[in-house]
């Protein structure tokens, strides 16, 4: 009798499943894609770990079309225009569910993950005069203070000799790896107002380095399949897990935002003019605070590597534009028209950095996730219908190489298009780019200023500084994308310019 019963039930589920394929398969069969794709979201699980998923999507877009079908529900766009329009102010698409993977504790939403329109524009508008910099004192020195700490690593342990000279030692450094120093060190003061110290330990000292490569690539794929996401998130099973901070060992970042929390609030508040006494004055709970600090540094570190490695390495494998940004850096050193460290209002006086600056953002755009939107309404999308609660994922590659917008050479790197450009075309390219940073959207990135001023600062005070080649240039370095990119063993020599010393 039981087993009679339980036959039904498996019968009855197996026919569920088998139907529900059929109906979630036709409603997207007009839009090519992937054959399993269309079947199972496996298809995109096993891409999202395998961590190439940005060049997948590329691939996708470039063999089936500026739309195609990469999941029962899903679909990937890439057409400029086409993201602008969904991504607008007004438009009828919402972030879409997987958003809700982004949560780093199950019992609460961040501003990255809250779905709802209304509580988002509410949180955001609590935090914008942080990110601004109105309620802000001392932002760009806490950044100058570690480029000089970078500076100072490289020049006290990396620097290699002469290598005519036989005497001097042959040092190499993974620059990749002293980038994200940098980068949490920077982030870590922004957040909690007290540096993490990897640069002055030399070291990854929160383990939150290798702790986010272990963990983040299955937390992205997870975000693929809603019934996880539920699974975890469910008030039945949330109690049985420890939080996901725990649970991935973020523990110790999490304990220096409840420590940097904990002074801000209760009977003796400690009131400072940073981005955490911003959030506190405008009304973010504790709660809320030590949950938008967290995410911060998961926001705000490894884009900000990426965009500066990226930018980097397509530099100093493009003679011209080596020299010539080089040259330009020179020149105003020269004249004294920039500090030590660079201003950033110095800086964005450099014509050839900026276009190296936006062109570097370009080739490798930092955030490379599905970032998917849902419409509540049909739509017609690259002239495809796509029916009202559909995911549509962007390929942030297809859409920063699109020929229609940056010409036959979209795939190449070269900075002088940014210093060519008409100014109807320039408009056309920047408000391209600036998708890299969901520009124009109700989700533009708040962090924008502050990872512009890092890259600016530290480019002009490297290249200034130190001459810098790949030691291996058919390996340049190793990289996993799973929505933010991480790089590695980017093994560089660096020497120390003679320019530098006449100046
Ligand atoms: C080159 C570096 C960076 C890039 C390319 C970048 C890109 C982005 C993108 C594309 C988004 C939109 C995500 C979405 O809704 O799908 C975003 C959001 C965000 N970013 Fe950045 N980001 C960078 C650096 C930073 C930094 C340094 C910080 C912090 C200081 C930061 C803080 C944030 C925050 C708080 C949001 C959430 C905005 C919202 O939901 O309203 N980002 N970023």
């Amino acid at each position: 009798m039981f087993l009679t019963a339980a036959a039904v039930v498996a019968a009855v589920a197996v026919t569920y499943s088998i139907v529900s394929s059929i109906v979630n398969y036709r409603k997207l069969a007009h839009i090519p894609g992937p054959k399993w794709a269309a079947w199972t979201d496996f298809w995109l699980v096993r891409h999202c770990l395998s961590g190439q998923l940005v060049h997948k999507m590329r691939d996708v877009n470039s063999q089936y079309g500026k739309l195609a079908r990469i999941g029962p529900n899903w679909v990937v766009c890439g057409d400029p225009g086409e993201i602008r329009r969904i991504w607008a102010a007004r438009s009828s698409y919402k972030r879409g569910y997987w958003y809700q993977g982004l949560r780093l504790d199950p019992y609460r939403d961040n501003l990255l993950s809250t779905l709802d329109e209304k509580l988002h524009s509410a949180l955001r508008t609590k935090m914008l005069p942080g990110y601004g910099g109105k309620d802000v004192d001392g932002l760009h020195e806490a950044i100058d203070a570690q480029v000089v700490a970078f500076v100072k690593l490289l020049e006290d342990k990396y620097l290699a000799g002469d290598p005519s000279k036989s005497h001097v030692p042959y040092r190499t450094v993974d620059f990749a790896h002293k980038v994200q120093f940098f980068t949490l060190d920077i982030i870590s003061t922004i957040a909690f107002g007290d540096a993490f110290g990897c640069l002055e330990a030399d070291a990854d000292v929160s383990r939150y380095i290798e702790i986010t490569e272990r963990v983040v690539p299955t937390v992205v794929a997870m975000a693929v399949l809603p019934w996880v996401i539920n699974l975890l998130q469910s008030p039945i099973v949330r109690p049985l897990i420890p939080r996901v901070h725990n649970l991935v060992g973020f523990g110790s970042v999490m304990t220096l935002a409840k420590k940097a929390v904990d002074t801000r609030y209760g009977e003796k508040p400690v009131v400072k003019r940073d981005m955490l006494g911003s959030f506190v004055k405008h009304g973010l709970s504790r709660d809320e605070a030590e949950g938008e600090a967290l995410m911060q540094i998961l926001a705000g570190s490894d884009t900000t590597a990426t965009a500066i490695c990226a930018t980097l390495l397509y530099t100093i494998t493009s003679p011209q534009v080596y020299s010539r940004l080089q040259r330009e850096i020179d020149k105003s050193v020269h004249a004294g028209r920039i500090s030590s460290p660079v201003s950033f209002a110095e800086a964005r006086r450099l014509p050839y950095l900026q276009a190296v600056i936006r062109e570097g953002l370009r080739m490798w755009p930092p955030a490379g996730g599905l970032q998917p939107k849902v419409s509540t309404t049909d739509d017609v999308i690259c002239g495809v219908r796509v029916p009202a609660g559909t995911a549509v994922a962007w390929s942030a590659w297809t859409v920063m190489h699109d020929k229609s917008v940056y010409g036959e050479d979209a795939h190449q790197f070269r900075p002088e298009r940014w210093l060519d450009a008409s100014p109807e075309k320039l408009r056309a390219m920047e408000q391209t780019a600036m998708l890299g940073f969901a520009g124009g959207s109700r989700y533009e990135c708040l962090g924008k200023n502050v990872a512009m001023t890092e890259l600016n600062k530290v480019l002009v005070e490297l290249l200034r500084r130190f001459d810098i080649v790949l030691v291996d240039p058919t390996q340049p370095w190793k990289f996993v994308n799973a929505i933010v990119f991480k790089q590695s063993d980017m093994n560089v020599r660096i020497t120390r310019r003679e320019e530098a010393f006449k100046s």
